[in-house]
This record gives structure tokens, sequence and C-alpha cells, in this order.
């Protein structure tokens, strides 16, 4: 029998998803932005800021589509780019945008609300994805979803001439990435802070959350009162985040023995050694050490 959306979002959604619970009312948008500056100056400014320079995220004169789903990091990343061209000596132009893939009225209104209260001017787009994938990929949703949900990203950024499009990822994300290719697909494989697209020509993804960790943005969310959208996936939230959970949870559990584990997993993608591994893969195409070994 085939369940409906909200019927499947029921079933679906549960234990996994950390619901944050603000400590207090929300805040004053100016006592909001001083905390991002300020209160939170070394953990999430100085971190946004540096992933920017050491990477080169931005440049002056760069049109920025920024993606927010709702979500405390894109919420927190909206208005560090704010910040950023308030105080910043870099002279972009922001788009914040919304991309709606059937968000339930509640949810919908959730966002808004946010949005409007943190000074965000949001664009929003229906891209009909929930539907979509509900009715053409059951067996891998979570894959056909990202994908979609990228091009529909893209497409928006390009109408709207920007050259770079900026998501939410942050520190957390980029290890456990890193994980779960290596558990999951047998591969070594990370997240980049920034890549070219193929499919769109000169438009490049940046991710200016890189170096934050997500403890600091859950603390900066509930010390500001917001309560943001969490786990609005309708159709199978739990198949990939109940395995990105499973990593989380892993590298709690081996943080307790040695704290700087997750900068470990972090460092091993900056520490590749070429003389030391089986085999890679480069353009598309497959390289293996024996290529070069009788060579050397
Ligand atoms: N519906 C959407 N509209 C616009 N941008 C989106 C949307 N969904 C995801 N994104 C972008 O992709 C990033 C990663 O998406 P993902 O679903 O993994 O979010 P997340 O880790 O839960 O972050 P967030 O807290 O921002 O939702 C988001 O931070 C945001 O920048």
């Amino acid at each position: 029998m085939k369940r409906s959306l909200s019927e499947e979002k029921n079933n679906t959604v549960g234990s996994i998803c950390k619901v944050l619970i603000p400590f207090s009312e929300r805040k004053p948008l100016e006592e909001i932005e001083r905390l991002i500056v300020k209160g939170f100056r070394k953990k999430i400014w100085k971190q946004f800021v540096k992933a920017i320079d050491e990477y080169s995220l931005v440049k002056n004169g760069d049109k920025i589509a920024v993606a927010i789903s709702g979500g405390k990091d894109s919420i927190l990343m909206a208005k560090l780019f704010q910040e950023l061209k308030r105080y910043g000596k870099m002279n972009i132009e922001l788009e914040f945008i919304v991309m709606d893939p059937g968000y339930n009225e509640n949810i919908k209104k959730l966002l808004i609300d946010n949005c409007k209260y943190l000074n965000i001017p949001i664009k929003i787009f229906e891209s009909g994805i929930f539907r979509i994938i509900d009715d053409i990929a059951k067996e891998n949703p979570c894959y056909m979803c990202a994908k979609m949900r990228r091009g529909a990203l893209y497409s928006k950024a390009k109408e709207l001439g920007c050259n770079k499009l900026a998501l939410g990822h942050h520190f957390n994300d980029v290890i456990e990435t890193t994980l779960l290719n290596i558990f999951y697909s047998g591969n070594f494989k990370t997240m980049l802070p920034k890549l070219k697209s193929t499919n769109f020509e000169n438009i490049e993804l940046i991710r200016p959350m890189y170096f934050i960790r997500e403890e600091h943005i859950e603390r900066f969310i509930q010390i500001s009162g917001i309560l943001p959208i969490d786990c609005a996936c309708m159709v199978a939230a739990k198949k990939i985040s109940s395995k990105r959970y499973e990593m989380k949870e892993l590298i709690k559990k081996l943080k307790t023995n040695f704290k700087n584990v997750d900068k470990s997993i972090f460092s091993a993608a900056q520490n590749v050694n070429m003389d030391a591994i089986l085999g890679w893969e480069k353009g598309g195409k497959k390289y293996s050490f024996l290529d070069f070994y009788d060579k050397e």
C-alpha cells in the first residue's frame, strides 16, 4: 500500500532527528548579530573568515547565491555573509535562495518567519522534488534528492546571475563524509571547500563553514533563541541520516579516548602520502602504484 508523504515522515523521522530547543526567547536581532562577531568571534566568525582566506572562497566582485534550507547551518551562514559584507572590505553581492522541495505549510511558515525576523531577504522557489522522488526514486531517494536539489540550486543561482553558490556544510559534515566514504564506499574521498561545477559553467560551489564545528553552531542557535527547521525531509529522512548519525556517534565515542580524533580525520585529507597508497583516481582515470613502481 502506498503511504502518504506525511505518514512516511511520521514513520521515518524520529529518534535520530535532533531538535534544538532554544535556551530562551528570540534575542533582538542586533544582539544576535553581535553574538556572531563578538560572543562567537573565535569559534564561528574567525573560522568563517579563515576558510574564506585559506581557500580563496570569496573575491571582490563575486555575486554569491547563499543557499538556505532553513536549518541551523544555513541560517547562520546567511548571517555570516551579511556580516562579511557589512564589516569586510570585500565588495560582494548576495542573493539568499530557498528551494521549496514541497515542505509542509508549518515548516515553510517557520522558515519564512525566521528569515524575516533575522532580516534575511529570501527568494523562495518551488521544485516539487519531494513529490518526484516519492514517485520515481523509491530505491535510492536520498541520492536522487541530493542530485536534484543541487541542480535546482545551481540553476537558480545562474538565473540570478551569481558566479558562486554557497552551501552550509561544516567541519563535522566534512569528517563524517570522509568516514562514510571509507566505511560504506571503500574509498578515501572528502568534501572539498570549493569545486567547479561540471554541468553549470562559470559557477563555483563554496563551503565557507568548512572549519566551523557543529557544536558551536548549535550553541549559537540556542542562545539566539531561534527555532530552526529540523528533519524537513518527508520521503526518506532515516536512510542517509542514520548512517551519518552512526558516524557522529562513532566520532563522539572515539573522542572520549582521543580528543583530537576529529582533527586527525580532517588532517588525513590534507596529508595523503602518495608514496604509500595503493591506487587513486584523477580526472576520471584510475591509477595503481604499480604503474609507477618499475619506473622509479
Ligand atoms: N531546500 C533548500 N534550499 C536551499 N538550500 C538548501 C536546501 N536544502 C539544502 N540546502 C543547502 O545545502 C546545505 C546542505 O544541506 P543538508 O540537507 O545537508 O543540510 P544540513 O546539514 O541539515 O544544514 P542546514 O542546517 O543548513 O539545513 C544546506 O546547509 C544549504 O546550504
